[in-house]
């Protein structure tokens, strides 16, 4: 079985008399250490299918597995614990708490783990470190550039050693140059620590650092071909790109 598989998953929403179904009877694989960006119009489930995935929401119909574990059978109790070991969450915009510290907001999902002190510590540590931040341990957010900020939250998604990182726009709301090295830094803990991840971007270019990519279309998820930039002077005169 694959590290996350969802079979014949479906999910509905009522908006006043009219029913929507983002996602109709889905079916998907990802395998450990896959790094899946996932595109689509707006509106098409993609925030959807990570809020399922995370089990921060519920299917309507079908399952889904993480390392062979069903959540979508998991009470509501037991999915918080499930959640708070097993997943990391990067959002648009980081979240962090305003209040606390870089270590601290790092600290924070490790709180929900039983751990030793010294083990906390050892993991907050690494994972500032992973993100090139340990010199800013003990900085506020407002501290921080907006780069950073993503680092610390980026941070906070892998210091519970999760099995899978979902992303939301994870460089939506950054310039080119910080988004390019969120995306470096995506790539660098995907192949380095090997974690599985699931990144929803409107970013063609940020998709593209993916090791596979899909595009929930109309319902159904659609394998992408990997789009290469050809120099100029090798370009065929009916277009600027090739597909590998
Ligand atoms: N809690 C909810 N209640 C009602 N409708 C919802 C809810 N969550 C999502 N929807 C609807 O389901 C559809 C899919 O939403 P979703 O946020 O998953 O799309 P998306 O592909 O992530 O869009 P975007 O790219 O704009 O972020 C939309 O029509 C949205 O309005």
């Amino acid at each position: 079985m694959a590290l996350v598989e969802l079979r014949g998953v479906s999910k509905s929403f009522q908006k006043g008399d009219e029913t929507i179904t983002p996602l109709d009877d889905v079916d998907l694989s990802i395998e450990q250490g896959e790094f899946v960006s996932l595109m689509g119009p707006s509106g098409t489930g993609k925030s959807t299918l990570l809020n399922l995935v995370s089990g921060i929401d519920r299917v309507d119909s079908g399952t889904i597995f993480v390392d062979g574990t069903e959540i979508t059978e998991l009470s509501r109790s037991k999915l918080a614990d499930w959640r708070a070991a097993n997943l990391g969450y990067i959002f648009q915009t980081h979240n962090l708490i305003p209040v606390l510290t870089a270590y601290e907001n790092v600290e924070l999902p490790t709180l929900l783990l039983k751990l030793s002190s010294t083990e906390r510590r050892q993991r907050v540590e690494l994972a500032l470190e992973a993100v090139g931040l340990s010199d800013r341990a003990e900085h506020y957010p407002r501290q921080l550039s907006g780069g950073q900020e993503q680092r610390v939250g980026i941070a906070r998604a892998i210091v519970s050693h999760p099995k899978v990182v979902v992303a939301d726009e994870p460089t939506g709301s950054l310039d080119t140059e910080t988004s390019e090295q969120i995306q470096v830094l995506l790539q660098r803990l995907n192949k380095e620590l090997n974690i599985t991840m699931l990144m929803v971007t409107h970013d063609a270019e940020a998709a593209e650092i993916a090791s596979r990519r899909l595009l929930l279309q109309n319902g159904k998820f659609v394998e992408r071909e990997k789009t290469v930039l050809v120099p100029e002077d090798q370009t065929p005169a009916s277009g600027s790109v090739a597909t590998q």
